[in-house]
């Protein structure tokens, strides 16, 4: 018998043509418990309830891979909170090699917990401020891919993602309705950092119907050493 989580993941997940098969079906579900369980301790998220949690989280997080191949790529999930989308696109796609990041010290131990309890390899925890990460050596310049949904507005986001990018790579921005308006908010953020928007994608979630847009990015040239600037002054002074 499959839970309702199970059974709103399954049916949502197919109806944008992504097939959730039964291993697969039983990691979320381990995740799922994971996340209710610490949302007792704090609020990690608001959205706990099964159908919600089903499709809110795990379906609109498996939305990037109806615009992204990820296998064997070099990801970085910035701001990933409790986890999303890059563990969810994690499970879904095994070879690809993911960094999952936040500043917040209970939310990477969170999810060091549930990599560890879903045996995910190639996946990997770091806490740090996007600021930071993207201007050390280790990481700069260094991702296929960049996924982040919920973190910041798009001329923002873009001085935090853009720096970890290789040239040629691409940044999935995970927007709800206003995505054409931060868009238009975002010319000088884009030419600072070397990047260009290359299409958006527009997904009405399953079941719920919300609106939701993918921004893809290219990163057309190097970013200039001067970004990203000191951690809090790309969210106070936005590009
Ligand atoms: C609203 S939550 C979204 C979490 C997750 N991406 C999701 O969609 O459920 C925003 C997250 O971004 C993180 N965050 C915000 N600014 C950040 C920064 N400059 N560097 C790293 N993480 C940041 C926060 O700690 C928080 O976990």
């Amino acid at each position: 018998m499959h839970s309702e989580l199970e059974m709103y993941l399954e049916n949502g997940a197919r109806e944008l043509g992504i097939e959730v098969d039964e291993k697969n079906l039983k990691l979320f579900n381990i995740y799922y418990n994971l996340l209710v369980e610490e949302n007792k301790k704090y609020n990690l998220t608001s959205i706990v309830d099964q159908k919600h949690a089903a499709i809110k989280h795990f379906v609109d997080s498996l939305t990037c891979m109806l615009v992204y191949n990820f296998e064997e790529k070099n990801v970085a999930d910035v701001g990933s909170g409790a986890g999303f989308p890059g563990i969810p696109l994690k499970i879904m796609c095994p070879e690809m090699n993911i960094v999952l990041t936040d500043s917040v010290q209970k939310k990477v131990c969170f999810m060091d917990r549930v990599i560890l309890e879903l045996k995910l390899k190639k996946a990997r925890v770091v806490q740090f401020r996007a600021e930071d990460m993207g201007r050390s050596g280790e990481y700069r310049e260094s991702f296929d891919t960049v996924v982040s949904r919920a973190v910041a507005p798009l001329n923002v986001l873009l001085e935090y993602c853009i720096p970890l990018l290789k040239v040629g790579g691409s940044f999935l921005a995970m927007k709800g309705p206003a995505a054409g308006e931060e868009i238009k908010q975002s010319g000088a953020a884009l030419k600072n950092t070397g990047a260009e928007i290359y299409e958006l994608k527009t997904i009405n979630l399953p079941v719920l119907g919300d609106l939701r847009n993918i921004i893809i990015i290219k990163k057309i040239g190097p970013t200039p050493g001067e970004y990203p600037r000191r951690a809090g002054i790309p969210s106070k002074k936005p590009l």
